[in-house]
């Protein structure tokens, strides 16, 4: 029995589950059918609830036990293809590594997203553990494994991919790694680069990713000819929301052709926006770095009478990147994101809180997230919808609109004459090495990364929830976005650190909390199977 079957077979008493009926394509091939046929024939239930934006064909593993407990479990290569052999994982003969107690993650294991919990609630979902399995898929000389890195840049993807390299060769001894230069177009029209230890040594002290990045270019038979032409059975995919979208319909395409090919996503956002995951890698050091112009910003304010310092920080639909600057700094007045609505004219607006700053202090520093504020900016310059390749709505720069509009206001008033810098880090916060913090968290997630692939697991993006590194189904990660909710605490520390008015309506913020318990209700099916056309019956003791 493969090391999937044993691990859910053994999490007893099961429901297995399903929302879409496409999964009982796979129920009925290979070894999960050997498991199904253990389970009661009631426990398929299927569910009309339709599927994720990008991948009509997707099903979801669900497994559910006592409690209110849930596994979404991710694809496994036996899902697919018949009977495919295992063997001993290499790492138990390591001499690193062997001699760490319980090194091999229990199958049983999983992750809890929840970890607040009440006496008699719901267990809620969990994730599968990520690390290395006792027994793995994969040969160390069959394994041909290749790395592409897509979106925007973001400190840190140079060590991923050192470490994806180095780990398969130090921990599996793989040998055959090709780097995928500039994204995905890369796959079909691109050169590929071979990575070695010796070839990856020194990258990750370098930014930037030395394959190259692209926005657009997803031609997903293009691409996934390119991975059987080339005979490439292991695929790491390093990127953002996008890119995860993208890996989900190459899996989707490589597990209809029937190819024992893995399929790894890792999370890559300097934004912060991908959901599930407790952060991204390269946040931290963009949060340092992005402190280094707050810093200039308060230097050159503080010196000068009425001086104000404008600070842009990256933060397309979230504004993480902001607010944690803010909080670490304690030398901003005021921080807008795009979660949080502002105005400027009138009683509570930006412009009168300004003027109430410099009176009181003499000086204040601005950081606006580059997504705040942009239905004003349309409003205003009446802008038409432009996107980038990828389909990503193209910005204005509300730094430069906003050091106007407050230029103009005390311009117009003649009230005192102020000294407005404005500063735009926005590519050198992404363009710098990740920190120490990032390295370390980077090796861990390719690690998981190189673990889940070689021990059969698919279509899958890694990453810790709660602390714990886990293996998340593609359907989570792309469903929706990370977002700052600013009805919780971390935003009301922000605003109780900077002084702010919130600039919010109070009928905003009962909507906001509606919209979010509807959500939580939304989800409540799926944790408590209220849902199911069918309920599972446990399987017999
Ligand atoms: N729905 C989708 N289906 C298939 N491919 C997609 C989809 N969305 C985006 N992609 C592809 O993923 C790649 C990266 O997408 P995008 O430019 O949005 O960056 P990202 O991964 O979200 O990173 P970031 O936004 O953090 O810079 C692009 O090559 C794009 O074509
Ligand atoms: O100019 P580019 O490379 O398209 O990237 C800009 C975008 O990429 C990000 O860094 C990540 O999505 C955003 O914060 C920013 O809007
Ligand atoms: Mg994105």
């Amino acid at each position: 029995m493969d090391s999937s079957i044993s691990s859910s077979a053994s999490l007893s008493p099961l429901k297995f589950r399903c929302f879409d009926p496409t999964y009982a394509y796979s129920a009925t091939t290979a070894n999960h059918s050997r498991l199904l046929s253990n389970l009661s024939p009631r426990s398929f239930a299927v569910n009309s609830r339709s599927s994720m934006e990008t991948s009509e064909n997707s099903e979801r593993k669900i497994v559910t036990g006592d409690a209110g407990y849930v596994l979404e479990d991710v694809p496994h290569l036996t899902d697919y293809v018949l009977d495919l052999p295992t063997y001993p994982n290499p790492l138990q003969d390591n001499p690193s590594y062997s001699v760490v107690k319980q090194y091999f993650v229990n199958l049983d294991d999983t992750v809890a997203q929840k970890i607040v919990v009440q006496k008699d609630g719901p267990r809620g979902t969990h994730f599968r553990r990520a690390g290395p399995r006792q027994k793995i898929y994969f040969e160390s000389d069959e394994v041909y494994a290749c790395i592409v890195t897509c979106g925007g840049l973001c400190p840190g993807l140079n060590t991923v991919i050192r470490e994806i390299v180095c780990g398969l060769h130090h921990m599996y001894g793989v040998n055959k790694v090709l780097g995928i230069e500039g994204g995905y177009r890369g796959f079909y029209a691109r050169n590929t680069i071979p990575l070695t230890p010796k070839v990856v040594n020194y990258i990750h002290k370098r930014g930037g990713t030395i394959l190259g990045t692209s926005r657009g270019g997803h031609d997903t038979s293009k691409i996934v000819d390119s991975i059987q032409d080339r005979g490439i059975n292991q695929v790491y995919i390093i990127g953002g929301d996008g890119t995860q979208r993208g890996a989900s319909v190459i899996f989707e395409e490589i597990r209809r052709r029937g190819l024992k090919v893995a399929v790894a996503g890792i999370p890559k956002t300097i934004d912060n926006d991908i959901p599930v995951i407790d952060k991204s890698f390269g946040f931290d050091t963009a949060v340092e770095e992005a402190q280094r112009a707050i810093n200039a910003a308060h230097v050159e304010a503080e010196s000068i009478e009425n001086g104000i310092g404008v600070v842009k920080l990256m933060g397309r639909y979230s504004g993480f990147i902001a607010m944690y600057a803010t909080l670490a700094s304690r030398d901003v007045d005021c921080c807008l994101i795009p979660e949080s609505p502002f105005y400027l004219e009138g009683p509570g607006g930006l412009l009168e809180y300004v003027e109430k700053r410099l009176k009181e202090n003499g000086h204040m520093v601005i950081v606006i997230a580059e997504g705040a504020g942009q239905d004003l900016l349309s409003e205003s310059k009446r802008s038409k919808d432009h996107q980038d390749a990828s389909g990503n709505k193209l910005l204005q720069d509300v730094g430069l609109w906003i050091s106007q509009k407050i230029k103009d206001h005390f311009a117009k008033r003649k009230m005192m004459p102020i000294n407005l810098k404005y500063i735009d880090p926005t590519y050198m916060i992404r363009a710098v090495p990740s920190n120490a913090s990032d390295n370390v968290y980077s090796t861990l997630l390719a690690h998981s990364a190189i673990h889940g692939a070689m021990a059969g697991y698919t279509g899958f993006t890694v990453g810790p929830v709660n602390g714990r590194h886990a293996y998340i189904p593609f359907h989570r990660i792309i469903e929706k976005q990370n977002k700052v909710v600013i009805t919780d605490r971390m935003w009301a520390r922000l605003l109780s650190s900077t002084n702010q008015p919130s600039f919010i309506d109070p009928r905003d913020i009962t909507r906001s909390k509606r919209e979010e318990e509807e959500q939580q209700q939304q989800q409540k099916p799926l944790l408590s199977g209220e849902s199911y056309m069918l309920e599972a019956e446990p399987k017999p003791q």
